[in-house]
Parts: structure tokens; sequence; C-alpha cells
């Protein structure tokens, strides 16, 4: 019998349709998505854009078990995915660590969480916080540490778990030109030697199509995917010659077509 991870995709979103019942004031329930049906290989880097209110967060909180569909299913290596577990990690943009514990601490706590043994914790917090280049402040608080060190850590703490998909909403969104920067080259070289599968939602096309392997265009109200595009961008080529390359203007035009409110997709037409 096949292996579940051969005979299926990673992740499967399989015609999901998420709703929320009405507030106190309001009638009708809102219908986030509907019908979204979307496939993560193993393995594979697929980022997610869309405009705000598409319904990226929501996506991904199915992915990570933090809610369920309404209906059809979310399917991780071919079973249906009933809540967080530990094979999926999520990296929000707001870091979310615990101030009264250090760098360290706040990845031992992961791993505990995780069930894994005591013994081991501590050196896999070491390997984790080495992963992202930041053996040397394993002692520090989060206060002591710059925006991007903190995100850093927070990457670190999401992967000392070995998940099998990395799930990532907006991570650098809070942080500036520069270290956002320098912490997409380093995601995808981390994601280049580690071959996780990971799942990162933006809503900056050049974020996407630096980072994507494929790019999944969500369309809104409500919420479904709309296109999804392979990127032909080799993952280890020069960031600068990709950016200054006539493919990425021109999908960068298509993306952003796509992403206007009135969207006319005319991909043939672009220059
Ligand atoms: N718990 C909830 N109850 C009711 N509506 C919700 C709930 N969570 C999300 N929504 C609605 O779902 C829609 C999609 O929200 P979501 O955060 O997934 O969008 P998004 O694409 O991530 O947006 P943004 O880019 O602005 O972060 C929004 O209209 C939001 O108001």
């Amino acid at each position: 019998m096949p292996t579940p991870s051969l005979a299926h995709p990673k992740l499967r979103f399989d015609a999901v349709t998420k709703s929320f019942p009405p507030s106190a004031k309001e009638t009708c329930s809102t219908i986030v998505l509907e019908h979204l049906n979307l496939t993560l290989q193993n393995g594979e880097f697929l980022v997610v854009v869309g405009p705000s209110g598409s319904g990226k967060s929501t996506l991904l909180d199915l992915a990570a078990g933090l809610s369920s569909p309404t209906e059809g299913q979310v399917l991780l290596d071919g079973r249906s995915v009933v809540g967080p577990g530990p094979d999926r990690a999520v990296v929000f943009q707001n870091y979310a660590l615990f101030p009264w514990k250090t760098a360290r601490e706040n990845i031992v706590l992961a791993l505990d969480a995780a069930g894994i043994e005591r013994r081991e914790q501590k050196s896999k917090a070491d390997q984790a916080l080495s992963l992202v280049g930041l053996s040397h402040i394993a002692d520090r608080y989060p206060h002591q540490l710059s925006g991007g060190m903190k995100q850093r850590v927070a990457i670190a703490r999401a992967l000392s778990v070995e998940p099998k998909v990395l799930l990532m909403d907006e991570p650098f969104g809070a942080l500036d030109a520069q270290s956002r920067e320098t912490l997409q080259s380093e995601l995808r070289s981390l994601w280049r030697r580690t071959g996780m599968t990971i799942m990162f939602i933006t809503h900056d096309i050049d974020e996407a199509l630096l980072l994507g392997q494929r790019i999944a265009i969500l369309g809104a109200s409500p919420g479904r995917v709309v296109d999804v595009l392979d990127l032909p961008f080799a993952a280890d080529s020069d960031i600068d010659t990709v950016r200054a390359s006539a493919e990425y203007v021109s999908l960068r035009h298509y993306i952003r077509a796509s992403l206007a409110p009135s969207h006319a997709l005319h991909r043939g037409g672009l220059a």
C-alpha cells in the first residue's frame, strides 16, 4: 500500500466553504471562502496573495486547525485536519513571544508543548536558533531584540518542532524594508536547505514573486482562488536579476491587475 505522503498532496483544501454566523446587528452569515480548492505538494513554497478581506488569514487558520470549514475539508497527507498539531507550525506578524522568557526559553516552551522530552529541549532550541543565525542571543529577552531578531526567534520556534508544514501569515509585515529583505532571503535559503512545505500569506506582490514557487491569487466576496501562477525563477537566482527581468515585470503587472477591485484578467495582453 502506498504511504500517504506519496499518494496525497501535503496539504489540500477540498471545496472549502467558510462562513461566520451573523453578529447581533446582522441578519445574514458572512461567507468568507466559497468552494475553494487549493493544493500544496510536498516541499512546495506557495504564496497566497489577495485583497484585504479576501480570506487569506481564514484560509491559514483552517490549515492550522484553528478553525474548521463550514463545508468541504482540509487534508494533510490525505487525512482530515481536525485541530492544531505539531505537524503544522504557524508564524504570525506579531512574533507572539513571551516577554518574560528568553529567546531560548520561548522555544523550549514550544518544544515542551509539542511533547519533546525535557533533556532534548535545550539542544533542539539551540539548533533552531543556529538555523536562523541567532545562537549569540539565546539568553536575551524579547525587549533586548530588534523586530527582525524577534521574528527570527519566532521562525526558529516554529522550526524547532520540525513541522511538516510551515504556515506564515504576513510574517514580515511589521518589519522595516531592510530587515524584511534580509529575512526573505534567509527564509528562501532555509526552505532550500530543509525542503519544508511552506504556505506564506502576504499582500506584498514583490514579496510573493521573490519568495514563492507558485502564487495563488484569491479574489474577494466571497474568497476563492482566481488563479495559480507557476513562477519561472530558479530558487538560487540573484534577486536583482530576477527583479529586472521582463517576466518579473509582466507577472507583477498581471497580479496587480488581478488584485484591483474591478480586475479584468487579460494575461496574454500584458506588457
Ligand atoms: N470570527 C469571525 N467572525 C466573523 N467574521 C470574520 C471572522 N474572522 C474573519 N471574519 C471576516 O472574514 C473576512 C476575511 O478575513 P481575513 O482576515 O481572513 O482576510 P484577509 O484576506 O486575511 O485580510 P487582510 O489582508 O486585511 O489581513 C473579513 O471580512 C472578516 O471580517
